[in-house]
């Protein structure tokens, strides 16, 4: 709701109620058109200032409503019976002027901004755009191609560059609704027509043309399948070249066109599932709401390699002191100066303040003697970890947190080696740590609930967002990933090209295909770890060379390993590159060769595969592989999946994330188009639908938010 209170009697004041940021509910929506009526209506009343409560001002239309049926008075007509009043009206902006509430804003006379606040269009991210008037005000008030910049980026600026762009008219470090007060009466009984943004000619440089096909070019090459930037730039292409009466009328089509698009759908599922997130439980009953945090002050990271130097770099920016360990003088020496360089770098790029203080180096695992909590990141190894954990469960004081960023391996079996296994849990981070938003916090059967909130705390403090997921091979995203991966080797068998199945999986909207992907990361890192399951057996040529415990086994990986082929390191993997190190994949017509050659000896006759095929059997095998997490309890919820793939795996967020994406398509089909696979490779079980997805499927699709009711309690698995 909004209330209304009048200030040193002249002025009429409107405040937005609505916790936590003011959103524009129908409820806070019908009390700023009733506010403003009575506002209008009193005489001693000259001026008008809208603010927000617990200052915050406004962080746009209310994002809960979208998906029901809108009530109350829409958001137009509300911005123009506020700019169309006779007296003056000033925003108040503190905390936050968002979507709707920038163009709340906007639809002001006059706007007064704190220092602190930020103001922006995000609703690109929710796969819409600023719908009322937001595309057709600002580019008025401050030009075409700052406007077209934040509409299509969504990014939010701070007080002081909206005073440059003109959005904002003063800036104070004091507090603005008391300045807003002030400016409200000292503009009193002033004219408004140079006030109404909407009235404004919009600005039109010469080369309007360019700027627009530069537009449209920068968002279709970053917004990979997302149609909501190259919508925007069509909206704020209409303030230019119609008058604004008409241009509102094409915004409001536009908008039309996301609202009721799957993607918009998908952008707002994934917003809130990246705040449930937060709200996690374990198998066995802990939760966020019951298990508090233990105080961290003091951190360790073991083993300064790729992963190492990258989550020293995290916790020092974090504010954490950090001690960085590294048993080898010469890596040790590496380390610092890898570290340093990355803490220089982002202070270069991204404002972080310096920490080189904040880290002190040792040679020694004895200098972790004091620290709060430990994170291992020696190599992926387990008598190694073993060893490590046996010697940090006596170096450490009594109560250390003690983590490891293992890929996959058993948390339990690590924290049976330590004298205390309730303080062990997985922090399991991603490459490059310092930069990757995702940190998938594994907790073993007998992690405490408070280690569990004080890993999920520390991510958070590291900007991370944390997923808290039950421990088995692998976890939950690479867990699925095996599927995924598997599908792509025996597409190549089957008659694929590694260009093919990638253009196919980039075309769906993933930054890169899974080949390159390999490449990137190194083909060896995968044979390393099936060595040590024993499935790389010397080649062969008979029908054995591609089973595995009686299921289909792809050794494709294994001979190009064999070769040399890591990727991107060795200048040859699933593609080639001019150099090691390279970063441009080219085709290998050695690869095709190779691959025909390794059909004829295994007899395997090349087919066209196409498109549906090649996106149904590596996105269904990894969804299912999904449901079976969830049955398996290692997943609280879909949101947790879905989650970890955006923000790990390089999913298109505006399909949602695989389990979203799942619903979206159907779980009925999903099942049909998995059986009809199965049926053709009844040598493949990733093939065979899980039980919990029959279930959902059987019980008519339900919505991805009632499917927690569906799931059997869960229990972790190994
Ligand atoms: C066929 C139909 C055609 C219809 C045509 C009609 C045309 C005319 C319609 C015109 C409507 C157009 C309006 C418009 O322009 C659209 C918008 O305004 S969209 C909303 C834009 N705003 C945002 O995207 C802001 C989103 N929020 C944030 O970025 C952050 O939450 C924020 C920076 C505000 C705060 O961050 P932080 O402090 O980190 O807190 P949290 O993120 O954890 O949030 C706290 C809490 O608040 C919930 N929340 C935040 N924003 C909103 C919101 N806008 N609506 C509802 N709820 C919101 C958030 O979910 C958290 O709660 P949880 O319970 O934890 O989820
Ligand atoms: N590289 C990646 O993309 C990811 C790796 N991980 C995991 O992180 C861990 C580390 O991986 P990387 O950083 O890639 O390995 P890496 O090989 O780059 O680094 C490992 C480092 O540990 C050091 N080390 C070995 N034994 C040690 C000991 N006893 N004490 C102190 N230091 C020791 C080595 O000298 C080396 O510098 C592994 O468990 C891996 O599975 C997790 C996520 C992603």
């Amino acid at each position: 709701m909004a209330l209304y209170s009048r200030v040193s009697g002249s002025v009429g004041m409107i405040t937005l109620q609505n916790p936590p940021v003011n959103a524009l509910s129908a409820a806070v929506r019908q009390g700023i058109v009733d506010m403003m009526h009575r506002a209008l209506s009193e005489p001693e009343v000259k001026s008008v200032v809208i603010c927000g409560q617990n200052g915050k001002f406004c962080g746009g239309a209310d994002i809960r409503e979208f998906g029901a049926k809108m009530t109350g008075p829409p958001l137009v007509p509300m911005v123009h019976l506020i700019e169309a009043a006779s007296k003056p009206v000033v925003a108040a902006i503190e905390g936050i002027a968002l979507g709707g509430g920038l163009e709340l804003a906007l639809s002001c006379h006059y706007r007064i901004a704190h220092s602190k606040a930020t103001l922006g269009f995000p609703e690109v991210a929710l796969g819409l755009l600023p719908g009322a008037g937001g595309t057709q005000r600002l580019p008025r008030l401050i030009g075409v191609p700052a406007a077209l910049d934040l509409i299509t980026t969504g990014r939010h600026v701070t007080a002081a560059e909206a005073r440059q762009l003109g959005i904002v008219d003063e800036v104070t470090d004091l507090n603005a609704v008391d300045a807003a007060v002030k400016f409200a009466q000292s503009v009193t009984g002033k004219s408004l027509d140079a006030r109404r943004i909407s009235t404004y000619p919009c600005p039109r440089p010469p080369d309007l043309d360019a700027i627009f096909e530069r537009a449209m070019q920068q968002v279709r090459r970053s917004a990979r399948g997302a149609i909501a930037p190259g919508t925007c730039v069509q909206a704020v292409h209409a303030a230019v070249t119609l008058p604004y009466a008409k241009g509102m009328e094409r915004e409001r089509e536009l908008f039309s066109l996301l609202f009721t698009s799957g993607q918009a759908r998908a952008l707002q599922y994934y917003f809130f599932a990246q705040r449930a997130v937060s709200r996690w439980s374990t198998a066995n009953g802990a939760r966020w709401d019951t298990s508090k945090p233990r105080p961290v002050r003091k951190a360790a990271v073991i083993g300064l390699g790729t992963m190492g130097r990258g989550i020293t770099v995290s916790l020092a920016q974090a504010g954490f002191s950090v001690v960085a360990v590294e048993t080898q003088e010469q890596q040790l020496s590496e380390a610092k100066q890898a570290v340093s360089g990355m803490l220089e770098r982002g202070a270069k790029r991204r404002g972080v303040p310096l920490a080189h203080d904040k880290i002190k180096y040792s040679c020694s695992v004895q200098a972790v003697a004091d620290v709060d909590l430990v994170i291992e990141a020696v190599f992926e190894d387990m008598a190694l970890k073993k060893t490590v954990f046996q010697q940090l469960s006596a170096i450490c004081k009594p109560g250390v947190l003690l983590c490891t960023n293992t890929s996959g391996l058993d948390i339990d079996e690590l924290a049976s080696q330590t004298q205390s296994p309730e303080l062990v849990v997985g922090m399991h981070f991603f490459a490059p740590a310092h930069v990757m938003q995702l940190l998938e916090v594994v907790y073993g059967p007998r992690s405490s609930p408070e280690v569990v909130a004080t890993a999920m705390q520390m991510g958070k403090k590291m900007g991370k967002v944390s997923v808290a997921v039950g421990n088995c091979r692998g976890f939950v995203g690479n867990r699925m990933l095996k599927p995924y991966l598997e599908q792509a080797f025996f597409l190549l068998e089957e008659g694929a090209t590694p260009e093919q199945v990638d253009q196919v999986l980039e075309e769906f909207g993933f930054a890169m295909g899974v080949f390159k992907v390999s490449d990137l990361s190194g083909l060896d890192v995968g044979w390393k770890v099936r060595k040590s399951d024993g499935l790389v057996s010397p080649a062969s040529t008979g029908t054995s060379a591609r089973i595995r415990g009686g299921s289909r086994y792809s050794p494709l990986g294994d001979l190009l390993c064999e070769r040399g082929r890591f990727g991107q390191k060795t200048g040859r993997g699933w593609y080639q590159y001019d150099k090691p190190g390279g970063r441009v994949a080219k085709p290998d017509p050695w690869l095709h060769g190779f691959l025909e050659e390794y059909r004829a000896q295994h007899g395997l006759v090349a087919r066209h595969i196409d498109h549906q095929e090649v996106l149904e059997r590596c996105l269904y095998a990894l969804i299912n592989e999904g449901f079976q997490i969830l049955q398996d309890g290692i997943a609280a919820g879909p949101e947790d999946i879905d989650v970890i793939y955006v923000l790990g795996y390089g999913w298109p967020r505006h399909r949602g994330g695989p389990m979203f994406y799942a619903g979206q398509v159907g779980l009925d089909k999903v099942v049909e188009r998995l059986e009809h696979y199965q049926q053709i490779h009844p040598d493949v079980p990733g093939l065979q639908p899980c039980s919990l997805l029959r279930k959902l499927a059987a019980s008519g699709n339900p919505a991805i938010h009632k499917w927690r009711e569906v799931i059997q309690k869960p229990r972790s698995q190994l």
